[in-house]
């Protein structure tokens, strides 16, 4: 139960109306307590008028009066129990929040490599399914625990002092129910943890297959496709079945035991009356002292599954929180990027593959000069952009920014002097205008269309009918890989940041198309630091400086001019582009 601990800081943070919870869950059932006694008291007066001992009229308002404290308690005691629930349970909605935004933070200073090593279906399920089993510790465990701490308190000593025997004899079978709750709950957990895991693979299971519906239907896997979903179902069925089997033994093995209970009440209860020692009001009190134990009694068990159930959830949950950030952000240089690269024999190796994907590269871009990256796939053109970004750290030797290595500068300060177009351009499911705005928050609306025309993708929004409103991805309209590209390259032109990483992001656009905005970049790279990877010598030929590299090493470092007038990959591959156009 360790793992719960982490919760504490929280339980401080609301103590006051953790206090108040308390206090008010304790007021409710005290009200609650007042029915039995009263009952007890009401046939008492009945059976004095029954016996002559009062007349009519006395019993009548014995009764008017009884009946209204009755009705009385049962008000407050649901007054209380309302506010009961709108403390105790509002507590665990707190929890709740302040633990998904404290996962949520977390996630966001994790590395790419614990994305990659962890599946997004895992991430989710522990920032939602296993904060909610933990809620219903932080709550409603609380909440009924409290609760039948304060019954057992009051009702077993209160018993005991009115009909010790008639006590013992009643409480005999709830210790037995409580333990075959708790047995039954473990099988329940065990059993619905199965489900669980069954619907997780389900939702992984479609979440591909809609997904992947394109590749599905080009190649016809329609019916293989549902003949594992048709399995999985079966599967699931089944687990599904074997739940409701041990979930349907819950209820009338309550009832059984209620039964047998009430039955010894009755049965020890009728003895004693016949033999002068109670009343028959006591033994109808303690019917209905039976009847309120048993649901606290059957709770124990409940409650305890519960509370393992959290425990395992809080621990999946630890597990990611206890994740260190790779990238330590320990600024000490708080200047503002300007813009000069420096790579010294920078090494680079992926953990999960273990590939090398950079060996012993140097070299340096100046502040405001263009650069060009080259090179067969593979060669590790995206790893310096990525690691220009920070998105990972070097194995080996350092990367500078303004003559300062790249760690000492703050991450955000750093990353917020960046525009970076990824290879596969990303779009969020909103407005087109959003998407380009997300790259400057409180950008007008004449800049945006500014910014587009410069990415050479005005023309193309305004076609569509609801213009720059005009939503993507799921909810909305599915761009052409071009297109795409475009708005993303407007995000990040949008930003005027210090340093431009574009990852190959005009692959998809034809060449006249590629000419316009290489002609537009170049005006709004001016003065700004611009790494462009490309696999056409068009896109490289303009840089100041073009790098070519081959499994990681620089194999060759030039001006267009330069690389062109010697032997070797950056010639081959001019010259073979510039005859594939020509015929
Ligand atoms: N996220 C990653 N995890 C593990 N290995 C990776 C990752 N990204 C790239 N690699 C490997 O590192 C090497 C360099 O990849 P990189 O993407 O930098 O090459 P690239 O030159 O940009 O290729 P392309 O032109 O195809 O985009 C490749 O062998 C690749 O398999």
């Amino acid at each position: 139960m360790k793992e719960l601990k982490h919760l504490n800081k929280y339980f401080k943070k609301y103590r006051l109306k953790l206090f108040l919870g308390i206090i008010i869950t304790v007021v409710a059932r005290l009200f609650q307590l007042v029915l039995p006694t009263y009952v007890n008291k009401s046939i008492s007066a009945v059976q004095s008028f029954l016996n002559g001992e009062i007349v009519k009229n006395e019993a009548k308002e014995l009764l008017l009066e009884f009946i209204f404290i009755i009705i009385g308690a049962a008000l407050l005691s649901a007054f209380f129990t309302f506010l009961m629930r709108q403390t105790i349970i509002n507590i665990s909605r707190y929890i709740e929040y302040d633990l998904k935004n404290e996962i949520f933070d977390h996630y966001q200073k994790l590395s790419l490599n614990f994305y990659k090593k962890n599946r997004t279906g895992d991430l989710m399920n522990r920032i939602s399914e296993d904060v909610n089993e933990v809620r219903m510790y932080a709550g409603p465990a609380i909440m009924y625990g409290i609760q039948t701490l304060t019954l057992f308190a009051c009702l077993i000593p209160l018993m005991f002092i009115k009909a010790p025997t008639l006590a013992a004899y009643t409480l005999l079978p709830l210790p037995i129910l409580s333990v075959l709750i708790y047995q039954i709950s473990k099988v329940i957990h065990r059993r619905s943890t199965i489900v669980q895991q069954y619907l997780s693979t389900l939702s992984t299971f479609t979440q591909e297959v809609f997904s992947g519906v394109s590749v599905i239907k080009a190649y016809a896997l329609e019916p293989q496709t549902n003949d594992e979903l048709v399995t999985l179902a079966i599967d699931g069925k089944e687990k599904s079945v074997n739940l409701a089997k041990v979930n349907a033994w819950f209820f009338p093995l309550m009832i059984l035991l209620i039964g047998i209970s009430n039955i010894l009440v009755i049965y020890i209860g009728g003895k004693q009356y016949l033999a002068g020692e109670i009343s028959v009001g006591l033994i109808a009190e303690f019917i209905l002292y039976v009847n309120m134990l048993t649901w606290p009694v059957a709770i124990v068990g409940w409650l305890t599954s519960i509370v393992q159930r959290a425990a395992a959830s809080q621990e999946r949950i630890n597990e990611f929180l206890n994740v260190a950030p790779e990238l330590k952000n320990t600024p000490t240089y708080n200047h503002k990027v300007k813009g000069k690269i420096e790579f010294k024999n920078v090494g680079f190796t992926y953990e999960d593959t273990e590939i090398t994907a950079l060996s012993n590269l140097s070299f340096t871009i100046e502040e405001g000069e263009t650069t060009a990256i080259l090179g067969k796939t593979g060669s590790g053109k995206s790893t310096i952009l990525d690691l220009v970004a920070r998105l990972y750290d070097t194995t080996s030797g350092e990367i500078l920014i303004d003559n300062e290595p790249i760690k000492h500068f703050d991450l955000t300060n750093l990353r917020e002097s960046i525009g970076a177009v990824p290879q596969d351009a990303f779009l969020f499911s909103d407005s087109i205008k959003n998407n380009i705005k997300f790259g400057k928050e409180d950008a007008t609306d004449e800049e945006i269309i500014n910014i587009a025309k410069e990415a050479v993708v005005h023309e193309n929004i305004i076609g569509f009918s609801k213009k720059y409103d005009t939503v993507l991805g799921e909810r909305g309209i599915t761009l052409s890989g071009g297109q795409k590209q475009r708005v993303s390259i407007a995000r990040a032109l949008i930003k005027k940041p210090k340093i431009y990483l574009f990852d190959d992001c005009l692959s998809a656009v034809d060449t006249e198309t590629e000419e316009e905005i290489l002609n537009n970049l170049k005006k709004a790279s001016k003065n700004r630091t611009t790494l462009i990877v490309s696999h056409r010598v068009s896109s490289a030929k303009n840089a100041d400086k073009i790098l070519v590299l081959e499994d990681g090493r620089l194999i060759q470092e030039g001006t267009h001019e330069e690389l062109n007038s010697m032997p070797g990959y950056y010639k081959e591959l001019y010259h073979k582009q510039l005859s594939e156009k020509e015929n």
